[in-house]
């Protein structure tokens, strides 16, 4: 049997407990630590046992690539990639009540707050219910302890994949992002060279230039100017840092330093997770 037709069963998180939880956990104190405080080891990966889909869970630095490599992973998996910066999007697009309210805190780089993030959550896990969609990866969320702990309390997410990058490529790779107006797809026009010196090693990443039909429509994130993306970076080190160490110590938390471009990183990664055998691994990266 296929890796992927091994993970394709479900057991799907039900949203509707998320939203509860959520209400109820906003007067509860917080849960403690895990009794062992010692961090454990990396987690070596092994896919869900029970026949369920992944419930996996990517973190990282603005600009890091969460986006790219949690949406092929979700085409190889079968399992929605569920990013919780494109609900937020989608709700300033609205041009609700909300989203005046929003738009000004997205755009000063600040978080939304937790109750508002999980409510958009849980609609959207609802709606894939509604669908049949089982299994998740989830992109952007947690991005506070409060909303790891609040989804540590309703599921067992299987695993937590922290993508990193050095400081210097992240400004740079968020200036660079580009997206096309009308068909959505994601391009980036930085070019990351950076020379090798005692410490580290060279690192190329070239652009991911759009096509031709696409050049002419690109437009570029309110959130992605320098002044905005610096707050972004401080407020991931003061508010989502926390977040890897709430899953180091819960030995769910697999590390994984972007080594160059996406051909690179891409086959990288794939080895990591024990999926570079799979006979989908080349369509999922088309
Ligand atoms: N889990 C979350 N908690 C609070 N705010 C969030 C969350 N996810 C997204 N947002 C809001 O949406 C914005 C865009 O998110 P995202 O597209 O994930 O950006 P980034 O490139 O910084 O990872 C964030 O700056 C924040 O205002």
């Amino acid at each position: 049997m296929s890796v992927v037709s091994r993970l394709l069963r479900a057991r799907p998180i039900t949203s509707n407990t998320l939203r509860t939880l959520s209400s109820s956990y906003s007067t509860s104190p917080p849960l403690s630590p895990p009794e062992n405080d010692v961090t454990p080891p990396s987690p070596s990966f092994k896919h869900p046992t029970d026949g369920r889909n992944v419930q996996w869970v990517f973190l990282g630095c603005p600009g890091v690539g969460k986006g790219t490599y949690a949406s092929r992973l979700s085409k190889l998996l079968n399992v929605p990639h569920i990013a919780t910066g494109d609900l937020v999007r989608d709700e300033l697009n609205t041009k609700g009540p909300l989203s005046e309210q929003l738009s000004e805190i997205v755009n000063q780089g600040k978080l939304v707050s937790d109750n508002l993030i999980i409510d958009l959550l849980s609609k959207r896990l609802e709606a894939g219910e509604a669908k049949g969609e089982s299994g998740f990866i989830l992109d952007g969320f947690p991005r506070t302890i409060r909303q790891a702990e609040i989804l540590e309390g309703v599921t067992n997410i299987d695993l937590v994949i922290n993508l990193k990058l050095r400081e210097e490529a992240l400004l740079a790779k968020c200036l660079g992002r580009r997206t096309c107006s009308q068909c959505g797809g994601n391009y980036n026009v930085a070019c990351i060279d950076i020379k090798a010196d005692n410490e580290r090693p060279a690192m190329y990443m070239p652009p991911l230039l759009p096509p031709s039909h696409c050049a002419s429509k690109l437009i570029t994130r309110a959130d992605d100017t320098e002044e905005v993306v610096k707050e972004r970076l401080r407020i991931y080190n003061e508010k989502s840092r926390p977040v890897e160490e709430f899953y180091r110590k819960r030995g769910k938390l697999l590390e994984f330093d972007l080594p160059g471009g996406i051909p690179e990183s891409w086959t990288k990664l794939l080895q990591l997770l024990n999926l570079d055998d799979h006979e989908d691994t080349r369509s999922a990266a088309a």
